[in-house]
């Protein structure tokens, strides 16, 4: 069931002054993002996600189309509803927008006021957050006392102290080192996976995706490019601009510099075969070379892993005589996808 319901949304803001055209933020967006699903929506700076997620959130309101949320559909709702649909939808943000007078226990209580949750209830709700995010030794710390990782477990905190149903992630951990990012991932699927909470994360790092999204959404000028499982966009990108943001950490192909490079380095003949799980195994490709008395070696690409299944692409240098070659590529044609780049 989808718990997010986007059909035919599009965002145009005003021209900012005379002379201006006006923006085209979002354009035509139908995206349904299902309960319990970690939604990876990934697209240049401009693209248009963080209007997106503010149209979800009902902080920007259409131009045209519908936005439904657990059920409710927002569009059109006057701010006094929508700020009470806002409390089941837990907002983080990249500089963590922690208030700074308040400790950490107070920026988690902070939510549960809003909300009129009895102050009787604050404390045993605020020490479950704080165990649940790690932080049980920082209730009366200071954001300014804590590292940028911690920042953002407050921020987690915060955004689940009202049990929300989604949690919309803007561009997160953008601002954490590579180590902190994963921690803060980590806990990501944690609040997915023990708390059943659906999971919308902006970025423009496909690492950020490939560690946690189930399903990937790549934005382009307003527009969904392209929507599919991780692993399909990972292993099949079919946009210019998902293979862009693909290439980033899986070796491609090699063209251009990249081939011209091996080109010069390496003898022999290069191609390059592009596993999937459903293709031939390894083993038994390298095997069908060795069968055909072909040498060969890896210089370009290696194997990625993506919700547990595994692809890539490995480019070889092969010598042998050219028959053996030829006869050999088109026995491993048949099984792995093959491709003779030079
Ligand atoms: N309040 C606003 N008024 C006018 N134009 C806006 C407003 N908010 C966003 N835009 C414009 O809408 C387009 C999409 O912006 P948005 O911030 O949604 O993109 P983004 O993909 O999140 O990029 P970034 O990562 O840089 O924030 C941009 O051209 C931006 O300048």
């Amino acid at each position: 069931m989808a718990i997010i319901e986007l059909d035919n949304v599009s965002k145009v803001f005003p021209r900012a002054h005379r002379g201006a055209a006006p923006v085209s933020a979002v354009e035509d967006v139908t995206l349904h993002v299902e309960e319990g699903q970690i939604a990876g929506v990934i697209g240049y700076s401009g693209a248009g996600k963080s209007t997106l997620v503010r149209l979800v959130n009902g902080l920007e309101k259409t131009t045209s189309g519908t936005v439904t949320v657990a059920g409710t559909t927002i569009t059109g709702l006057p701010e006094r509803r929508l700020r009470q649909v806002r409390l089941g939808i837990g907002m983080i943000f990249q500089q963590f927008n922690l208030l700074s007078s308040r400790t950490v226990w107070g920026n988690i209580a902070y939510p549960l006021q809003i909300a009129k949750v009895p102050k009787a209830k604050h404390r045993e709700r605020i020490s479950e957050l704080l165990h649940f995010v790690g932080l049980a030794d920082k209730a009366h710390s200071y954001p300014d006392q804590l590292s940028g990782g911690q920042k953002q477990r407050v921020g987690i905190a915060r955004a689940l102290a009202t049990s929300p149903k989604v949690l919309l992630a803007d561009e997160a951990t953008s601002a954490l080192d590579p180590e902190t990012t994963r921690d803060v991932l980590r806990l990501l699927k944690k609040v997915n996976a023990e708390l059943g909470v659906t999971t919308v994360v902006i970025t423009h790092e496909m690492e950020v995706v490939r560690t946690i999204a189930d399903r990937v959404v790549v934005m382009e000028r307003g527009r969904v490019v392209e929507d599919g499982s991780a692993f399909d966009v990972f292993a099949h990108p079919q946009h210019a601009t998902t293979k862009r943001f693909v290439g980033t950490l899986v070796a491609d192909v090699p063209t251009g510099a990249a081939l011209e490079s091996l080109r010069a380095n390496h003898t022999g003949r290069l191609v390059t075969l592009s596993f999937r799980d459903d293709s031939l195994p390894q083993s038994e490709a390298f095997a069908e070379l060795i069968a055909g008395g072909i040498g060969f070696e890896l210089v370009h690409g290696g194997m990625e892993d993506v919700q547990g299944r595994s692809f890539g692409n490995l480019t070889l240098a092969l010598r042998g005589r050219d028959s053996a070659i030829d006869l050999a590529l088109i026995r491993l044609r048949a099984k792995v996808p093959t491709t003779e780049v030079g």
